[in-house]
């Protein structure tokens, strides 16, 4: 009888996540390791890398890593390279993300260009070389951190917005460029989730409030809900899927009046 639970399994897929060794990117890169893919971190800082990597085999999971700033995205291609040679990338998680938040009219050149190399050059550059290596395999998964940001206004920051706006697009085009090769381009777009990124926000009880006002279900999202879109994006549940952007937000983005 012809079963239709489609397989969330990442069992034998190799899976590079950046930006894995914290908040979201760790919730995800942990979950695809659990769900067996053998994974590739990506962060800039080797402690952190060193931490992960060593929970992460206590359990017999399955990882390699790789210290380098997304920035200098060749550096990180040459390690990936090395590592992988010849072997298949199946899943290539574009995760790290950063932001200044200010106003625009305070928006310095330097801080421009910080948060558009790191949230949307990058992408664009490691999605190219993953696709690369997809398209050799007729199969790949390619997953972009966007944010509710990229969809609705938000007053944490208009370049934070444009890069996030930007995966959202990237996601879309890179879709019907690669399709024909079997390579999936998708996107997520988070709410607030506890993380680094948002801790001293979400330590503001009025801001939190201003959160849950807007938000349907009442609350922030838990780093597992979001891994999970992660590890369905990645998997073969979504085989039939591309181009599209998932914003797991607790109902904020359809939340008019
Ligand atoms: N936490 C949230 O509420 C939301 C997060 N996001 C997005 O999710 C992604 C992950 O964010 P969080 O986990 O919250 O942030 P986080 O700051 O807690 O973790 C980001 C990770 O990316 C790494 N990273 C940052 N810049 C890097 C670079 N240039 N090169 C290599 N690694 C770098 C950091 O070292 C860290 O491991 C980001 O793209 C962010 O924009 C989107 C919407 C909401
Ligand atoms: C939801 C946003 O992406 C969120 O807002 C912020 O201030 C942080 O920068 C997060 O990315």
């Amino acid at each position: 009888m012809e079963r239709y639970l489609p397989s969330f399994d990442l069992n034998g897929k190799t899976a590079v996540v950046t930006g894995a060794t914290k908040g979201i990117g760790k919730a995800i890169s942990t979950a695809y390791a659990e769900a067996g893919a053998q994974v590739i971190l990506v962060s800039r800082t080797q402690e952190d890398l060193d931490r992960l990597d060593n929970e992460l085999k206590a359990q017999n999971l399955k990882v390699h890593t790789i210290a380098g700033d997304v920035q200098d995205y060749k550096q990180i291609i040459d390690k990936v390279e090395t590592i992988m040679k010849d072997q298949p990338i199946d899943i290539w998680v574009n995760n790290a993300g950063m932001n200044i938040r200010s106003e625009a009219e305070e928006v310095s050149e330097e801080e421009w260009e910080q948060i558009v190399q790191t949230n949307m050059k990058s992408a664009f550059f490691l999605s190219q070389y993953a696709a690369k290596k997809m398209k050799g395999q007729g199969y790949g998964k390619i997953i972009n951190m966007s944010s509710v940001g990229g969809h609705v206004a938000l007053r944490t920051g208009v370049v934070y917005a444009m890069t996030k706006a930007a995966l959202i697009q990237m996601s879309k085009t890179l879709a019907i460029e690669w399709g024909k090769y079997g390579i999936r381009v998708n996107a997520i777009g988070p709410w607030y989730f506890p993380t680094a990124l948002t801790e001293k926000l979400l330590e503001d009880e009025e801001y939190v409030q201003d959160i849950l006002d807007r938000t349907p279900l009442k609350r922030i999202g838990k780093l597992k809900e979001i891994a999970g879109t992660a590890v369905f994006l990645a998997s073969e549940a979504s085989d039939y899927m591309t181009g599209q952007t998932l914003f797991v937000d607790g109902g904020m983005t359809i939340y008019g009046f």
